[in-house]
C-alpha cells in the first residue's frame, strides 16, 4: 500500500519510526553504581554513539521544575521505578531526535524489568546487544557512596540506595535473563579498572560491526 492516502505529518512519523528500526541498539543494564554511565561515556568517545541514560533524561525533567518533574522527583529519591510509559516516551523522543547523525544508540540504565524491554521493542525496535556491567554490591554501595560526597544525587543516600540495590536484584535481572535465552548478552567484570573493563566492552562492540 502508498502513503499517498495518508497525511504529510503522517508520513513524517511514519519514516522517523523506520529510521529507528533499523537503528543499531544496545541496551547497558546493570545495579545502581555499576559504572552503566562511565563505560558509555568512552563508548561515545572511540564509536560516536548516542548514549541516552534514562536516568538522566528523568533527571532533567526533575531540573525544569515542570509539575511532571515534581511527581517524578518523588519516585525516585524513594528509590522506585517511574511508571514505563513515562520513560519509554522520553527515550523514543530523545532517540528520534538524533535518527539522522546517529551511529547507534547506548539505552543506559533501561529496560529495568522484563516488561519494560517488550514495551520497547514494540514501540521502538530489538537490541542487537545487551552490555551486563556486574559488580558486587558491596562494590556497587561503596562507589554510590563515594559518589554521592559530589552527585548531589538526591538517591545517592544509604537508605535509597539499599533499596536502589533490592529492585535491582528483584527485577532488573530478570531481563538478562530474558535476553540471554537470545544470545545477545555479553557480560562486563566491572570490577577491574575503567581501562580493563573498557578493553572488554570495546569487543562486545566491535562483534556488532
Ligand atoms: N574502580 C572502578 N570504579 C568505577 C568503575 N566504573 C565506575 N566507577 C566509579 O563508580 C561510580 C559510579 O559509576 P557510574 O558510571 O556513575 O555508575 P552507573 O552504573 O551509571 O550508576 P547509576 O547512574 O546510579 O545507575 C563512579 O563514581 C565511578 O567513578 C570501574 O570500572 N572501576
Ligand atoms: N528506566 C528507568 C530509569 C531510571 N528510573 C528511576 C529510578 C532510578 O533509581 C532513578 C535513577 O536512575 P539511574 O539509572 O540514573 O540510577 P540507578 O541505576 O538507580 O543508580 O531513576 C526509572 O524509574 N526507570
Ligand atoms: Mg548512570
Amino acid at each position: 500500500m502508498g502513503l499517498g492516502c495518508l497525511s504529510k505529518s503522517a508520513v513524517a512519523v511514519l519514516k522517523t519510526d523506520d529510521k529507528l528500526k533499523d537503528a543499531k541498539i544496545v541496551f547497558v543494564v546493570g545495579g545502581p553504581g555499576s559504572g552503566k554511565g562511565t563505560q558509555c561515556e568512552k563508548i561515545v568517545a572511540k564509536y560516536g554513539y548516542t548514549h541516552l541514560s534514562s536516568g538522566d533524561l528523568l533527571r532533567a525533567e526533575v531540573a525544569s521544575g515542570s509539575e511532571r518533574g515534581k511527581q517524578l522527583q518523588a519516585i525516585m529519591q524513594k528509590g522506585e521505578l517511574v511508571p514505563l510509559d513515562t520513560v519509554l516516551d522520553m527515550i523514543k523522543e530523545a532517540m528520534i531526535a538524533k535518527a539522522d547523525v546517529s551511529k547507534g544508540y547506548l539505552i543506559d540504565g533501561y529496560p529495568r524489568e522484563v516488561k519494560q524491554g517488550e514495551e520497547f521493542e514494540k514501540k521502538i525496535g530489538a537490541p542487537a546487544l545487551l552490555l551486563y556491567v556486574d559488580a558486587k554490591a558491596e562494590t556497587m554501595v561503596k562507589r554510590l557512596m563515594k559518589r554521592g560526597e559530589t552527585s548531589g544525587r538526591a538517591d545517592d543516600n544509604e537508605e535509597t540506595i539499599k533499596k536502589r540495590l533490592d529492585l535491582y536484584y528483584k527485577a532488573t535481572e530478570p531481563v538478562i535473563a530474558y535476553y540471554e535465552k537470545r544470545g545477545i548478552v555479553r557480560k562486563i567484570n566491572s570490577e577491574l579498572p575503567v581501562d580493563e573493563v573498557f578493553a572488554i566492552v570495546e569487543k562486545a562492540i566491535d562483534e556488532l560491526k
